[in-house]
């Protein structure tokens, strides 16, 4: 019995890619593998996993990141946060690209962004790495084998880590590009080996298409009540402040950890996989992403191991701080067979706080959701982006500034929109600094994170009693199960309480002169949330 493993017209030479050497189409996890062992880009590790390292790039590289400005993108485009590509330039790096893929070994994935099949977006993985193949073929939704007979790729990723772009040439800023064309349905990616690249790069797309049809694109975690997929939440967060981490709850079922859409039958994930931090992943902190690191097929990233028993060391990060674990979502074994689920009851939005001003918790009217939403207040972790190596406080607006092709307002709309239709309750939840900021206090447990969210998502912290923050205007619980009181309190928590006192005041200003460009946006309920 054979399938066919792609659609006859549309193989790579339809697509303008000639004269490649052997191109592999829709492999499986075993033969990708195979082939990345094959190969010399990486080892087999315990349990038939599969690990990498990738070199100079262990995180994204933002600055390199361009949208070919055509006149069908340009009055959508928020340029101020995403740089711009000539046409021509575009043309030129494509043309340079597939000239130096003559001759070489190519894997193809034709694969789905999208769990909703009314919103989802088919999407064509060429991969230079088999490896690469491996993990978009992981994060991505896979389609039934009968389905790629009759696939038709809309968009379309090359990712060539050996391609040099030339800056001069390709209107980029260094040999490192990845460079988005909305009208030829093209993303072109050189010169770095971090595997999230390519997921990010599908998520950026979304988060342009869907919008323009009035479904909500976010960067967020999802998970809903065993059993129950109308009692659904969504974990807003920028990178490493805890989607992944919180959103695998062996209480709940796991929808996705990183990329969701919120349409009018409620949400979906984007993706089929998870990219979990591995840096000092504990059993019994996070036990089901731990499991994963010894499944077949997971791809591990970055980490260091001992080369004779290939016993990996969780607490090295001599290659980077983001060293990471791929795995689809049916390594979990708590996770949605669909992806899909009702429209959530709850909506927590994740902040890093590297100064340990805020509360671990609070309560947000949707006024002060949409304040907290479009301000996206936290840190940038270590190692996520180039050049970043310790926690490094920002406003990363809907709480993922890096994908956001539109304006902030636009997202924030849809958002307020939606809370309103469906009264969703939400939540600001501070997974960085407690006891102090950064350098003196230390990183909220994750245990006191997880029993504080558990009471929030079950309804029980609703009837707590709660206090209002002088210096946030929030709702904070005064006790949680779970949780020693104290937590509860940051101020309470720091050794010089008027060194607190002076640290909220400036956070409170920095949150003021960042708000300032989003009032000519936003309507008077909103202006009233702001803090000044
Ligand atoms: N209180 C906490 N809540 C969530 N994560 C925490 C907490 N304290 C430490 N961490 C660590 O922070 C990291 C969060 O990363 P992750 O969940 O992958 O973030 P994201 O998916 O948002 O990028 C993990 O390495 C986790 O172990
Ligand atoms: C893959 C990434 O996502 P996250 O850290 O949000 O999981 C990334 O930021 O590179
Ligand atoms: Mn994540």
């Amino acid at each position: 019995m054979t399938t066919l493993r792609v659609n006859p017209s549309q193989t790579l030479e339809t697509q303008g890619m000639t004269g490649l050497g052997t191109v592999h189409y829709n492999l499986l996890e075993p033969a990708l593998i195979e082939a990345a062992i094959r190969r010399g880009e990486g080892r087999l590790g315990q349990g038939g996993t599969l690990l990498v390292s990738t070199g100079k790039f262990t995180g994204r590289s933002p600055k390199d990141k361009f949208i070919v400005r055509t006149p069908s993108v340009e009055a959508n485009i928020w340029w101020d946060n995403n740089k711009a590509m000539a046409p021509d330039a575009f043309d030129r790096l494509h043309a340079d690209m597939l000239e130096h893929m003559k001759g070489g070994e190519y894997f193809v994935q034709d694969l789905y962004g999208g769990a909703d099949p009314a919103h989802r977006l088919d999407v064509r993985v060429v991969s230079e790495l088999a490896w690469h193949n491996l993990f978009i073929r992981h994060l991505l939704r896979r389609p039934a084998a009968e389905e790629l007979a009759g696939f038709v790729p809309e968009f379309t990723i090359i990712n060539c880590p050996t391609f040099r772009a030339d800056p001069e040439r390709h209107g980029c800023r260094t040999d490192t590009v990845i460079a988005m064309n909305f009208d030829k349905k093209l993303i072109l990616i050189a010169n770095t080996e971090y595997a999230g690249e390519n997921k990010k790069s599908v998520f950026t797309l979304l988060n342009y298409i869907l919008p323009g049809k009035g479904v909500m694109a976010m960067h967020c975690s999802a998970n809903h009540a065993t059993g129950n997929p109308e009692d659904a939440a969504v974990f807003f967060g920028l990178s490493g402040t805890g989607k992944t981490t919180l959103s695998a709850d062996p209480g709940r079922t796991l929808i996705g950890d990183d990329e969701h859409g919120w349409s009018e039958s409620g949400i979906f994930n984007f993706e089929g996989g998870c990219y979990a931090k591995t840096i000092n992943l504990r059993e019994e902190a996070e036990p089901q992403i731990y499991a994963t690191t010894r499944t077949f097929g997971t791809v591990i990233e970055n980490m260091v191991y001992d080369p004779d028993t290939l016993v990996l060391d969780f607490d090295d990060d001599s290659l980077t701080a983001n060293t990471r674990c791929a795995y689809p979502l049916d390594q979990i074994a708590n996770a949605s067979a669909t992806g899909l689920a009702g429209h959530p009851k709850n909506i927590v939005m994740l902040t890093c706080d590297a100064f340990g001003v805020l509360p671990p918790i609070a309560r947000l009217t949707p006024a002060q959701a949409m304040y907290h939403f479009l301000s996206g207040f936290t840190s940038k972790v270590a190692g996520t982006e180039r050049g970043v190596t310790e926690p490094e406080p920002t406003f990363s607006t809907c709480f993922g500034a890096p994908f956001m092709p539109r304006r902030p307002e636009v997202y924030g709309k849809l958002l307020q929109e939606k809370i309103h239709q469906h009264g969703a309750t939400c939540w600001l939840v501070n997974t960085g600094w407690t006891g102090g900021a950064y350098g003196t206090g230390s990183r909220m447990p994750i245990r006191s994170t997880r029993a504080l969210l558990t009471a929030a998502l079950d309804g029980t912290l609703n009837s707590a009693e709660f206090r209002r923050d002088p210096n946030f205007g929030f709702e904070v619980p005064v006790t949680c199960a779970g949780v020693a009181d104290i937590l509860l309190d940051p101020r309470r928590t720091w050794a010089d309480v008027e060194a607190y006192d002076r640290q909220a005041a400036k956070l409170v200003q920095m949150f003021a002169d960042n708000f300032a460009q989003y009032v000519p946006y936003i309507d008077d309920d909103v202006k009233a949330a702001a803090i000044s």
